[in-house]
């Protein structure tokens, strides 16, 4: 081969390495489309049968189990058939196979061998699901698609916020009129105030009264109190509040009572209350005290108050968005009964196995583990649990504390009043001058 040749094929394979790379940057679904598809379907369709017979995935063509005489004798089946895979389809993000069940098999081997699955398959993640009887669906993802999450889009919505995406490529949204509370934990720097700073963007621009409640002394949610209805910023404070917001609340009773409606959203509109959103950064603020008497008293008081907002508070427009670094029964009984309420629940990387237990554990033990093995390096991403009673990873938009104060302060002029809140915190400031 000629110099001129060797040059030419040099450059012309430089020019492919940067043309791949420039494709695999800019267009990371045309990349997996023209390189990684075709190969991971000669992998599925070259091990599916190897694979399926490692993991008790095949069925045998006659009974394990035969009689000799009186004896009942159990072998390994000879050639097992494996199960009828459709060809894999290529997605956005991988790909996907559907498998038809034999007789007698459920989806159960399949769920406990999808990391058997991601690993054959040189993929980040196989969820397995079953649509219908006797199909069970494969599907594979490429890579970890919240390392890059695209923009989400969601149809606007009251009391709905689009807080990211989701691992499966769709819009993570949380619809408080679907699941009116939540409990939203992560360790320190995993991403907790970022999400809260998101959700409060988004409702800004609603009809809707936010009530911030951040015993730090409001160093957090005081960032955006230009658009908040009132703030608390130590316990004193939040036990007044929430003692309003339950006088707000049999205030709507008696007002759903008059009109025989069940919810305020059976109201007429121009007679409804403004939906009303508790927000509440570092929940153990609430339930640690000191040992003093009166210290006792106030977490006694926000206690209680917290669980008759979260019993009754959903149908009266009143919703909890509790957000905390350690959620455990150390904080106290109550903590266990309002976590029964929230029923909506968001995990951030954490630092001990309880709180992923206590935030997911009653909902799904492959959640907990699946939270416990997000790494410090995944800041925003959470396991969360959507309203059709599923779970998944999740990675919020990365909303700076600048962006949202912005925000906050753009629809100032949207917060609504709610005479009662401040009465609570003007009488705890007189009491203080007196
Ligand atoms: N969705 C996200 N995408 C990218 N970076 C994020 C995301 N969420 C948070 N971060 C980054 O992670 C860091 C910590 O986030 P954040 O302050 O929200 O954590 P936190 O859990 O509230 O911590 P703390 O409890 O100490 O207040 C920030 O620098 C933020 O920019």
């Amino acid at each position: 081969m000629g110099p001129i040749m060797l040059a030419f094929l040099l450059a012309a394979l430089a020019w492919v390495l940067v043309a791949g790379s420039y494709v695999r940057e800019r267009h990371p679904v045309w990349f997996w489309y023209l390189t990684g598809y075709p190969v991971a379907v000669v992998r599925v369709l070259g091990t599916w049968r190897r694979v399926a017979l490692l993991n008790d995935l095949s069925v045998s063509r006659r009974p394990v189990r035969g009689l000799v005489g009186d004896l009942v004798i159990k072998g390994e089946a000879l050639r097992p058939i494996t199960p009828r895979i459709s060809f894999p389809k290529a997605t956005r993000t991988g790909l996907l196979v559907v498998v038809r069940l034999h007789a007698g098999q459920t989806p159960a081997p399949f769920i406990a061998a999808a990391e058997a699955l991601a690993h054959t398959w040189r993929m980040h993640a196989v969820r397995v699901s079953s649509p219908e009887r006797g199909i069970v669906r494969l599907v594979a993802t490429a890579s970890d698609p919240l390392e890059r999450p695209g923009v989400a889009s969601a149809p606007p919505a009251l009391l709905s916020a689009l807080l990211g995406a989701l691992e499966s490529g769709g819009a993570w949204v949380v619809n408080l009129r679907k699941e009116p509370h939540w409990l939203i934990t992560g360790a320190t720097r995993s991403g907790k105030s970022t999400l809260l700073a998101r959700l409060i963007s988004q409702l800004a621009a609603q009809s809707v009264a936010l009530v911030g409640i951040d015993c730090k002394g409001g160093m957090e949610l005081g960032l955006f109190g230009s658009r908040l209805t009132a703030l608390a910023t130590c316990r004193r404070e939040a036990a007044a509040i929430l003692a309003a917001l339950v006088v707000e609340m049999q205030d709507r009773m008696r007002i759903c009572r008059a009109a025989a409606a069940r919810s305020i959203w059976e109201l007429p509109e121009k007679t409804r209350p403004v939906p009303v959103v508790v927000i509440v950064d570092e929940l153990a603020e609430l339930y640690l005290s000191n040992g003093t008497r009166d210290d006792r008293a106030e977490t006694e008081q926000c206690s209680t108050y917290l669980l008759r907002l979260a019993q009754l508070g959903g149908a009266l427009g009143l919703h909890l968005v509790v957000a905390g670094q350690r959620v455990g029964s150390e904080l106290g009984s109550g903590v266990t009964a309002l976590r029964a309420q929230l029923g909506g629940r968001i995990c951030h990387r954490v630092n001990d196995p309880g709180t992923a237990e206590m935030t997911l554990g009653d909902l799904n033990k492959d959640a907990v583990a699946v939270a416990q093995s997000i790494t410090a390096e995944e800041k925003g991403v959470a396991v969360c649990t959507g309203t059709d009673g599923g779970w998944g990873r999740a990675r919020s938009h990365l909303t700076q504390p600048y962006e949202a104060k912005e925000t906050a302060a753009k629809y100032a002029d949207l917060t609504p009043e709610l005479p009662g809140l401040s009465r609570a915190l003007e009488s705890l400031d007189a009491e203080g001058n007196a």
